[in-house]
This record gives structure tokens, C-alpha cells and sequence, in this order.
């Protein structure tokens, strides 16, 4: 896991939102493709909750010869966002001030935050210009934030978000963070990093797999089947083994942080109203829902590409609801290539 990834020092300070100076912060990124003579065929990938700057692991079927993020023709990066636990400055990285890591006293980040963030390394590779950037879920509420905050950025494809967060993402994260913070083992986020709220962030986890999945999806592959003769539902061992798994691979700190990173989302915070924010973003966009989508469901794209001057709307069809945008690269693929193809006609420099 994590195969390629690069990790530097930005090389100047990153100051966030909150007005929080990290003197000193790291990046963690992966880059596919050759940066061209006139530096502007980055294709910028956004990753998503528990993802990482080795986006070839959980986004294969985008990248690749002819598809969303193409090595042979782009300069292609991903990065960690600051808050995650894969590399970037994040909860466990030390706070000079201390000499300790920040743990609890990690300030919040802001989905603006992040994507200032990637916008200083893009600076320091010497890209110029942004093809194209895209993202899902939280990697989609990047996306959206660069097209207003960057003036490099030509296109972008929007998956599964909306123009903010709504009381019902929110509320969905809240219960999952309530999982976590009620841990014995979470200590108010002043844990040792060996023994996190294990317990806690599983069963984060499964209450969030069952908002990623549908009913269709848990019917065809659990039923009512059981795992074993203790009398478990298919579907609990499912969701342990999820838990566990995420529990292995994942800190707890920045779960929390990114949830509410992601409860920041509102690109009209502080700016305007929505029509106004996005009537600014001229450049095209594309939007894809998934029809099974519940957390963030097909009406939140539709408006999205309807306040957006230059934004196109496609909806996926699937079972396997909001991670459908990390499964099924087939239907994406095929809008993003009538996408791309609709560029050629049209000039993506207006911004
Ligand atoms: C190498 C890495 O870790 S890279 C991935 C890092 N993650 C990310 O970047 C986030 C994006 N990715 C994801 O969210 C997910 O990986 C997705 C959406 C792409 C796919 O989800 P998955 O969990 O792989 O698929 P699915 O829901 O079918 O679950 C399959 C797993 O459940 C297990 N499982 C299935 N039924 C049961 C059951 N009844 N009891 C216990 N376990 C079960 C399978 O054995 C399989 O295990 P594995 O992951 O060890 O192979
Ligand atoms: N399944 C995704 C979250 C979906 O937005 C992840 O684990 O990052």
C-alpha cells in the first residue's frame, strides 16, 4: 500500500483558515506522467475520507490511457490532504513548539484548508497550468473549492457532493465522531498513538459502510444468511470486519478532523450567496450522481450543475450507492470521455 509516494517539505509556511502558522508542514503526494514544457497539464486527483496520495490504488480505473486522468498525455498528483494519517502534516506530526506530537491539539482544517494546502505544493512542482481536477465525496468537495480558489484550473469532474454540507451528512458524521469520542481508549484525543479508540472508530466505520451501501446491494450479498453457528448475521460480520479493517489502517484523530473538515463545505460561506459564488466559476464542469446515492443524494449534483454557468449534470445507475464512485469505473468513464470530448469543441480557457 502507498506504493510511489513522495513526501517533502512545503516551502513555506502554511497558515490555515483559523489563522493557525505551521511553520514547517509536510506533503505527501504520488505523480504520474511528465510535466510539459509549459507546465499546464497537471490533472489534479482529490481523494476521499480514508484515501491517500496513491490514488492508483483506489481510483485504477480513472487513470489510465484515454480515461478521466490519462499518464501518456498529463502530469498527474495526488496529495494528501493536511489532517489525514498518510504522510501530510497531520495530528501525529510534532508541534516544535512541544517537541510532542499535536495529537488532540491539532488545529481544525477546512476543506479551503486543503486545497490551499495542495495549491502551495502545485506551486513548488512549477505547475502552471491545471488541466483538470476531480474528486469524490470529500475528494469532490476539493475539487469544487479548487475551481473557485485556483485560477489555474480548466475543467473539473465533481462526484458524488453537493455545494455544501447538509444537516444530514452532518448529522451522520456527528453520530459516527460520538462512536469515537465515546471510547474509553480516545482520551480526548490525547491517546497513544499504539493504542487509539480501536473500538470506537469501527464501529465509526460501520455506521459509514452502511451509509456508502444500499439495501439492494446488502440483500444480494448477505439476505438474512447466516456466518456461523453463534447465530451472526452475514451482514454483522460484514460490518465487523470493515470496522476492523479500517480500525488497522486508519487514526482516529483524523477521522474526526476530516469529518469535520468536511462539515465546513459550503462553498458560500463568507462569500455570498450560492448563486452568486458559483455563477463566478465559468469553466466547464462536469457533475455525476449515482441514482442509489443516500448521503449525498442525485438532487444535491443536479443543483450543483444547474448554479454552475458552464456545469453538466450525469447520473450513474448502481447498486452499490455512494461508493459507487469508487467501483464503477465503466459508467464513469463513459461520461467523462463524452465530457472530454465536449472540451474539444468548446474552449476551456474562460474562466
Ligand atoms: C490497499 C488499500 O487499502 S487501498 C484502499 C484504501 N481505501 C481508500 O482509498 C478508500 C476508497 N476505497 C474504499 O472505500 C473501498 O476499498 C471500496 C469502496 C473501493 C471497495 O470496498 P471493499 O470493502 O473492498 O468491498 P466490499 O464491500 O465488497 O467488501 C469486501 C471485503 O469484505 C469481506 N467480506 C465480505 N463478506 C464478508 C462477511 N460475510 N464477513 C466478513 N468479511 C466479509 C471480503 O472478504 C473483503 O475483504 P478484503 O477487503 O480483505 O478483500
Ligand atoms: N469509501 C470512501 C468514503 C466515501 O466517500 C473512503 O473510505 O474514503
Amino acid at each position: 500500500m502507498n506504493q510511489g509516494i513522495t513526501i517533502t517539505t512545503l516551502n513555506k509556511p502554511f497558515i490555515t483558515e483559523s489563522g493557525h502558522r505551521f511553520k514547517r508542514a509536510e506533503a505527501a503526494y504520488k505523480t504520474w506522467g511528465e510535466l510539459n514544457e509549459s507546465a499546464d497539464n497537471a490533472v489534479v486527483i482529490c481523494h476521499a475520507l480514508t484515501g491517500h496520495a496513491a490514488a492508483d490504488e483506489w481510483f485504477p480505473g480513472l487513470i489510465g490511457p484515454g480515461c478521466a486522468a490519462d499518464p501518456e498525455e498529463d502530469f498527474i498528483v495526488c496529495i494528501n490532504v493536511p489532517g489525514s494519517c498518510y504522510g501530510s502534516l497531520g495530528p501525529w506530526s510534532v508541534n516544535p513548539e512541544s517537541g510532542e506530537p499535536w495529537r488532540g491539539g491539532f488545529p481544525e482544517i477546512t476543506i479551503r484548508d486543503m486545497v490551499r494546502f495542495q495549491m502551495q505544493l502545485l506551486d513548488q512542482l512549477g505547475v502552471k497550468g491545471i488541466k483538470r481536477v476531480l474528486g469524490g465525496s470529500l475528494g469532490g468537495m476539493q475539487a469544487l473549492e479548487f475551481c473557485i480558489l485556483d485560477e489555474r484550473v480548466r475543467s473539473a469532474i465533481l462526484m458524488a457532493m453537493g455545494k455544501a454540507h447538509t444537516p444530514w451528512a452532518i448529522g451522520i458524521s456527528h453520530a459516527q465522531r460520538a462512536a469515537i469520542m465515546g471510547d474509553a481508549d480516545w482520551k480526548g484525543g490525547f491517546y497513544d498513538r499504539e493504542k487509539g479508540p480501536a473500538g470506537g472508530i469501527a464501529a465509526a466505520r460501520m455506521m459509514a459502510m452502511i451509509t456508502y451501501r444500499t439495501p439492494e446491494d446488502y440483500n444480494r450479498k448477505f439476505g438474512r444468511k447466516l456466518q456461523n453457528e453463534d447465530g451472526q448475521f452475514q451482514v454483522e460480520s460484514y460490518l465487523n470486519y470493515q470496522g476492523q479493517k479500517l480500525a488497522k489502517r486508519f487514526d482516529a484523530l483524523s477521522y474526526i478532523i476530516l469529518t469535520k473538515a468536511m462539515d465546513t463545505h459550503d462553498v458560500s460561506r463568507n462569500r455570498g450567496s450560492f448563486e452568486e459564488v458559483l455563477g463566478r466559476v465559468k469553466i466547464p464542469v462536469q457533475v455525476i450522481g449515482i441514482d442509489s446515492d443516500h448521503l449525498y443524494p442525485v438532487p444535491e449534483q443536479k443543483e450543483l450543475a444547474s448554479l454552475l454557468p458552464n456545469g453538466r449534470f450525469s447520473k450513474i445507475t448502481s447498486d452499490f450507492g455512494h461508493d459507487a464512485f469508487l467501483i464503477e469505473w465503466e459508467q464513469m468513464n463513459e461520461v467523462i470521455r463524452e465530457f472530454k470530448e465536449s472540451l474539444k469543441s468548446a474552449p476551456i480557457n474562460a474562466k
